[in-house]
């Protein structure tokens, strides 16, 4: 796929600072560190990469489509809550660290009370129901004039979460998604929702995994994008329309 010229290459991002945030899988919310004061500094972004790029599920200032270096988005977090069950987990994404790597979603701003209420929310749906952890990362956002990468939190979920699953083929990993169901609907929204997002949003943008799924998704259930036949086509030969 062409690259605009105009937009930053993607290349290995210099480490960031430490910071103090705590993992989010402790009981306290994400920069209520144990004894330290938290690094974020109002106002505070949310990078999304998953479900929050079209359920953010928390009030926000403002939002901002953009991407993050050093990651590739898979389909290797289990998820036994929001689209699976216990029985039939279901597949959503998480973040790999891939040096040459971009992936695209989208930044939200919280200000003021937002910003307290928008890490309960995130520490309960992402950490405590997910298995996600929290990272500080750079932010870039896809406006041509953008100056600098802003500081985000990001949820990620790591192969020590005990719901993680891992590389599978994107064949299995689409039969698992036709499967599974959850809290927050099926398996296979949370896909379309996802290679939506990035089509409408992000047409430049590679994504091999996300759209691979989709196509093994689609080659066993056609139904899901089988459309009619054009109307010109049978108002031209009004047999059609009779078989
Ligand atoms: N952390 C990623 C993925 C988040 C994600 O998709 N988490 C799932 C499972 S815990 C979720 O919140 N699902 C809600 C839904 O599927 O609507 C993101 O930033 O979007």
């Amino acid at each position: 796929m062409k690259r605009d010229p105009q937009r930053p290459e993607c290349r290995p991002e210099p480490p960031l600072p430490p910071f103090l945030l705590p993992s989010s899988t402790s009981s306290s919310a994400p920069g209520e560190a144990e004894g330290a004061e938290p690094q974020l500094t109002p106002p505070v972004w949310i990078f999304g990469y998953g479900s929050l790029v079209w359920r953010p599920g928390f009030e926000f200032t403002s939002r901002k489509v953009g991407f993050i270096r050093g990651y590739s988005r898979r389909f290797w977090q289990g998820d036994t809550f929001h689209r699976g069950s216990e029985r039939m987990p279901g597949r959503v994404v998480t973040l790999l660290e891939d040096g040459g790597a971009c992936t695209w979603g989208v930044a939200y701003e919280v200000r003021g009370e937002q910003i307290a209420a928008s890490l309960q929310y995130l520490n309960m749906r992402e950490a405590v129901l997910g298995g996600y952890d929290t990272k500080l990362v750079k932010f870039h956002p896809q406006e041509k004039d953008a100056e600098e990468p802003i500081l985000a939190l990001v949820y990620i979920a790591t192969p020590q979460n005990p719901s993680y699953l891992g590389p599978a083929s994107e064949e299995d990993i689409a039969a698992q998604i036709i499967v599974s169901s959850g809290c927050a609907g099926h398996n296979i929204e949370y896909l379309l929702r996802l290679a939506d997002f990035m089509r409408y949003f992000c047409p430049q943008a590679e994504d091999k995994h996300l759209f691979s799924i989709e196509e093994a998704l689609i080659s066993i259930l056609p139904c899901l994008y089988c459309t009619e036949e054009p109307l010109e086509e049978t108002a031209s030969d009004p047999q059609k329309s009779k078989s």
